[in-house]
């Protein structure tokens, strides 16, 4: 369980440039799932990235539990877009999602990959390899562990890269537009998904262009054009995208 407060994110790309985030505060409570939706170029990436240290802001800060981001970055996984992946690389899924824990393994000193692990704790390993197989089943790929990714369809290969973000030791995913490029039935598997991992305690803070009824598959959501334009419920979102006038955001190639 852990909370992310975000306060006052400003952050330019290069010093002289428009800032494309300003004044930027969010809160992500434990259990939660938060949707962050706003037009193409609003900064949900950007300010994915920053909330998962990939980008420092030039202002503001960030605290898991009270604790800086820096001590605490281990908490917070990004799953990046579709579109970063190469989906044709030859790989089953068994070993793309245990490449989850792999990469983070590598920075720690209790890798249960590592022999000098193995020997101190025999069950490390018979430990991650029941964790993979349960990430496996949390997101319904169990069976599909020896399938090549480029194999599979879009929705599957989501869980997949979900599993394998899910292997690392993270209490914060932040989910970057999943759903785009799925078809309304392989969408509706992957928020049931996203929504029973929060309602397990995980906190997820999910990009997306959805507009619509899928806002109440979630608990808060996060209206962001540069800066929040509104927060609340999705019912609260609803009223209040009234008064800021969401034809303009529409117009702004607002999809779906
Ligand atoms: N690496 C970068 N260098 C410079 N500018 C960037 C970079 N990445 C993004 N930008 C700019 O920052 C702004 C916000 O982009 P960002 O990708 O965060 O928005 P977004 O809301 O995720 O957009 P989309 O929905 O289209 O993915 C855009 O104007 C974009 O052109």
């Amino acid at each position: 369980m852990a909370t992310l407060v975000a306060e006052n994110l400003t952050f330019a790309y290069a010093k002289k440039s428009k800032p494309v985030l300003n004044k930027v505060s969010v809160e992500i409570k434990p259990g939660t799932l938060t949707a962050l939706i706003g037009p193409n170029g609003a900064g949900k990436s950007t300010l994915l990235r920053i909330l998962q240290g990939q980008n420092t802001p030039d202002k503001g800060e960030i605290k898991i539990d009270g604790e800086n981001l820096n001590r605490s970055r281990a908490l917070v996984a990004l799953m990046p877009q579709r579109s970063s992946m190469n989906w044709k690389f030859p790989i089953t899924v068994e070993k793309l999602v245990s490449l989850g824990q792999i990469k983070y393994s590598k920075s720690r000193s209790n890798n249960p990959f590592q022999i000098k692990t193995l020997l101190a704790y025999p069950n490390s390993w018979i430990n991650k390899c029941c964790e993979l197989e349960a990430t496996m089943q949390r997101v319904g790929i169990a069976s599909l562990a020896n399938r090549r990714l480029d194999s599979l369809s879009g929705g599957q290969q989501q869980r997949a890269l979900l599993a394998k973000t899910l292997m690392s030791p993270a209490k914060i995913f932040l989910l970057d537009e999943p759903c785009a490029a799925l078809d309304p039935p392989a969408k509706e598997d992957f928020l049931k998904i996203v929504r029973q991992l929060a309602d397990a305690g995980l906190s997820l803070l999910v990009s997306s262009h959805d507009w619509g009824d899928s806002l109440n598959n979630y608990d808060q959501v996060i209206v962001l054009d540069k800066s929040v334009l509104a927060v609340g419920s999705p019912d609260q979102i609803q009223d209040k995208l009234e008064a800021i006038n969401i034809s303009s955001i529409n117009e702004n190639n607002f999809c779906d």
